[in-house]
């Protein structure tokens, strides 16, 4: 595959306010180079979405924020990611508590076959959030609200997580996510399993949790980034070919790359 040579991003790669900081990244599965020399910033309070054509790195690239990619044995990163100017490649990080400041919501919901409460309960019991029984109901109850859940399940909190339909299943996931207090959600195409009520749904809850959390969602679909996403970054081919506004990326797209992915040309 010809890769763009002599590659810079175009745009507003950076942030006033970062959260996370991506430098220099590259990531190979094997001898296979999946992302190329990708700095981008993810600004604190900010949604950012990551979109391009199928295969361009995105989920690869997603994956490194919270070392995801670890648990693919062939996977190397390298290239800095920092947290809140911590490495969260630094030899001493455990990524356990990592991945709970740093949290992911996936494709497929994927509740565990345990009751509504008990999932969301699974990660404040397991990282030691919690002393006592009541501290747990309040964590559950406020994650629940946060994801706009609450209503709708406070009377059956003991039912099967499984028994929920797809859009619901996915608020518990996102429940399941705030309840072990991160700072950073990434979602990965997080509406795709979803019908469009379901998505709205989700699209406007994004929009709430912006004010406490950092949010980075890969999408494929430009109408979705284009309703939850202040700033909106586009890969192609594994590099990070252009990041800017939401509004101007769909608008008036500084590179020629951009351009042809959003008015269909290619994608
Ligand atoms: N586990 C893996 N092992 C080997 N190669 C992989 C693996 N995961 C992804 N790749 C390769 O890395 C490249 C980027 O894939 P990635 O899934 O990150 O792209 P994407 O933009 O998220 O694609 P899509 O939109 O189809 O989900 C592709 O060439 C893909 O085949």
């Amino acid at each position: 595959m010809p890769i763009i040579k002599d590659h810079k991003t175009d745009g507003l790669p950076f942030s006033d306010s970062p959260k996370l900081k991506a430098r220099n990244v590259n990531v190979f599965y094997g001898e296979k180079q999946a992302i190329y020399d990708v700095s981008l910033d993810i600004g604190a309070n900010e949604v950012i979405a990551l979109i391009g054509p199928s295969g361009c790195g995105k989920s690869t690239f997603l994956r490194c924020l919270n070392r995801m990619n670890d648990t693919i044995e062939i996977c190397r990163v390298d290239g800095q990611i920092l947290l809140d100017d911590d490495d969260i490649y630094g030899s001493k990080v455990d990524v356990v508590p990592l991945r709970a400041r740093v949290g992911m919501v996936f494709q497929k919901p994927n509740p565990f076959p345990k009751s509504i409460f008990d999932n969301v309960a699974y990660g404040p019991r397991i990282h030691g959030l919690v002393e006592h029984r009541d501290e747990l109901h309040e964590i559950v109850e406020n994650s629940l609200k946060r994801a706009g859940l609450w209503n709708e399940v406070k009377d059956r909190l003991h039912a099967p997580g499984t028994g929920l339909s797809g859009g619901q299943q996915q608020r518990l996931c996102i429940a399941r996510t705030i309840a072990v207090d991160p700072e950073v959600i990434l979602m990965d195409e997080p509406c795709s399993a979803l019908d469009p009520i379901a998505t709205a749904k989700i699209e406007e809850l994004i929009d709430e949790l912006r004010e406490n959390y950092t949010i980075a969602i890969v999408t494929h679909s430009m109408q979705q980034a284009a309703r939850v996403s202040q700033r909106t970054a586009y890969f192609h081919m594994g590099q990070l070919i252009e990041v800017n506004p939401t509004d101007l990326v769909f608008t008036t797209p500084q590179h020629s790359l951009t351009e042809a992915y959003i008015t269909g040309r290619f994608g």
